[in-house]
C-alpha cells in the first residue's frame, strides 16, 4: 500500500510515520508534498531519503499540477500531517475516502480555519479545559469537519502551560497516528 503525506512544517508526524512504515512488508511513505519549501519536513526527507517536492498555492488549487503528481504517485491514502491548506474539492472528489487528517484538539472543539499549533493549546489553557486530545478524521471541503476516525485524550492540569499541552499531544500523536494510518490500510 503507497501512502502520501502532505505537511506544512516541521514533520515530526510524517518522520514517525516514514520510520514506521519504513519496517512494515506492506505499507510504505512513497512521497512528502508539501506547499512550503523551507518547511523542516523537507530536511527529514532529504536525511530519510524520501521523495519530497514543494509546491504553490496555483499548482495545488488553481491548476492540476499536484492531482498529476497524485497520478503519478498512486497514493491508496494520502495523510495530512501538519498540512495548513484547505484541500480542494477536485482533489478530495479524484481520492473519495481516501485523504485523511490529524488536528491536535477534541474535534469538533478547537477546530476550523486559523486553528492550528499553539493557536489550540493557547486556547484550550486559555479555557481551563481539563481535557484535550487529538482527532484523526476524513477530510472534507471544510477545515476540520470530516467524520472522525479516531480519537485519544489526556487531561490538562491547571498547572499546564500551553506549551505543556503541546508535549502531551505531540506523545499522543507518536503514539496513534501510525497505528491508525495502518488499520485504515488493511481495512
Ligand atoms: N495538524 C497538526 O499540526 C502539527 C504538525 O506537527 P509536525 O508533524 O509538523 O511536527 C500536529 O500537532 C498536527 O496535529
Amino acid at each position: 500500500k503507497r501512502v502520501v503525506i502532505f505537511a506544512s512544517g516541521s514533520g515530526s508526524n510524517a518522520e514517525n510515520l516514514i520510520k514506521f512504515f519504513h519496517n512494515s512488508d506492506n505499507a510504505s511513505v512513497i512521497q512528502v508534498l508539501t506547499n512550503n519549501p523551507h518547511a523542516k519536513v523537507l530536511d527529514r526527507c532529504k536525511k530519510l531519503n524520501i521523495s519530497a517536492l514543494s509546491f504553490n498555492r496555483i499548482a495545488f488549487s488553481k491548476s492540476e499540477d499536484v492531482l498529476n503528481i497524485l497520478k503519478t504517485s498512486q497514493p491508496d491514502l494520502i495523510v495530512l500531517a501538519g498540512f495548513l491548506w484547505k484541500f480542494p474539492e477536485f482533489i478530495l472528489k479524484a481520492y473519495p475516502n481516501k485523504v485523511i487528517n490529524i488536528h491536535p484538539a477534541l474535534l469538533p472543539k478547537y477546530g476550523g480555519k486559523g486553528m492550528y499549533g499553539m493557536n489550540v493549546h493557547n486556547a484550550v489553557v486559555e479555557n481551563k479545559e481539563t481535557e484535550t486530545g487529538i482527532t484523526i478524521h476524513y477530510v472534507n471541503e471544510n477545515y476540520d469537519e470530516g467524520a472522525i476516525i479516531f480519537q485519544a485524550k489526556c487531561t490538562v492540569l491547571s498547572s499546564d502551560s500551553a506549551e505543556d499541552v503541546a508535549e502531551k499531544i505531540h506523545l499522543l500523536e507518536m503514539e496513534h497516528f501510525p497505528k491508525v494510518v495502518e488499520k485504515i490500510l488493511n481495512q
